[in-house]
């Protein structure tokens, strides 16, 4: 295994800076994609939590675009050789909302690198911890875990379970349908051109996956959507990991356990049952 420390020394601690107007168009863009009707979005309003991913986009030329539709590496990501990248997880901090319509900017830095073998071969993860400010004032901490794979063999596509099964006491649960227009609106509202997302011979051929993928950002957000439904408490912490890929050839359900007072464990379970993200939330206390 290689030794990162020497190959990629060299990354750690890169940052990167980016401003935003955190624009009411887009919120309401995105309520839409979500079906949420109910929700204020005026100016001033606190934004939802993980709405923040809406914003901040990546603004790399379309000349620099790697031929699987993410910025060339080399860049502010390191050139990690294996071609397959996926989102792995996140752990992140509410501190204060960000409030829509007022300048606000968010600070990266690539905090580690590390190489590692798993069931799937070859993985190389990076971490970068974003701080999300306005008016100065650390509104959001949050690290992210982008995983790069080396190419292996086609993912296979599981069995459905002929029936969900019960859920346990006090949880709630929703079915989403991951079709292409959702994965479509989820790539243009995260300007993420990931051409797993949404070319399917691509993500199938080059990729080797069963079918288009689900944004791993989408699944957390519908689980932070479910909470904000169901529990509609203040989330002052969330994390997630993401298990096994969801692909948009058939539905899958998302559920919400409360733990205690504080905590509920979620989780988005696959087609056939398995767990495909498991993600935990700290609700503020009442
Ligand atoms: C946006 C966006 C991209 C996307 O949205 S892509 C779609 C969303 N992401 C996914 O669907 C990822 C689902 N997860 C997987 O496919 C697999 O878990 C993964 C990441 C390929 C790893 O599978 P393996 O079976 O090869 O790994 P092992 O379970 O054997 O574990 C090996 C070591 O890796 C650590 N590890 C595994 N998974 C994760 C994870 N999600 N986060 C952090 N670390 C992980 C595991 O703990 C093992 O470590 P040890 O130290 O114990 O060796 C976009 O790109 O922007």
């Amino acid at each position: 295994m290689n030794d990162v420390t020497t190959d990629y020394a060299e990354w750690i601690g890169r940052q990167e800076t980016t401003d935003d107007d955190l624009s009411q168009t887009l919120a309401l863009a995105a309520a839409a994609m979500l079906d949420d009707t109910q929700t204020c979005l005026g100016t001033g309003s606190a934004l939802p939590p993980l709405w923040h991913w809406f914003y901040f986009l990546p603004r790399v030329p379309q000349m620099l675009l790697g031929i699987d539709g993410h910025p060339q590496r080399g860049g502010f990501m390191p050139p990690i050789p294996y071609p397959r990248r996926m989102f792995a997880g996140a752990r992140m901090r509410f501190h204060h909302p960000l409030l829509i319509g007022q300048p606000a900017r968010r600070a990266a830095t690539i905090r580690d690198i590390r190489l590692k073998s798993g069931r799937s071969g070859k993985l190389a993860f990076v971490s970068v911890c974003y701080g999300y400010y306005q008016d100065d004032r650390l509104c959001i901490e949050e690290e992210q875990d982008i995983v790069y794979r080396e190419p292996g063999p086609a993912v296979a596509c599981t069995r459905m379970l002929d029936e969900w099964p019960p859920l346990p006491a006090g949880a709630c649960a929703r079915i989403v349908t991951p079709d292409p227009r959702l994965l479509f609106r989820f790539s243009a509202l995260t300007f993420n051109a990931h051409r797993i997302h949404y070319d399917r011979p691509y993500a199938m051929k080059e990729e080797g996956y069963p079918g288009l993928v689900v944004h791993g950002p989408l699944t957390a957000v519908l689980l932070m959507e479910l909470v904000r439904q169901e529990v509609a408490r203040p989330v002052q912490e969330f994390s997630f990991r993401g298990l096994t890929p969801l692909f948009d050839l058939a539905p899958f359900r998302i559920v919400c356990t409360p733990v205690n007072e504080r905590q509920c464990a979620l989780e988005a379970q696959a087609p056939d049952g398995a767990t495909a993200m498991r993600a935990s939330v700290e609700l503020a206390p009442v």
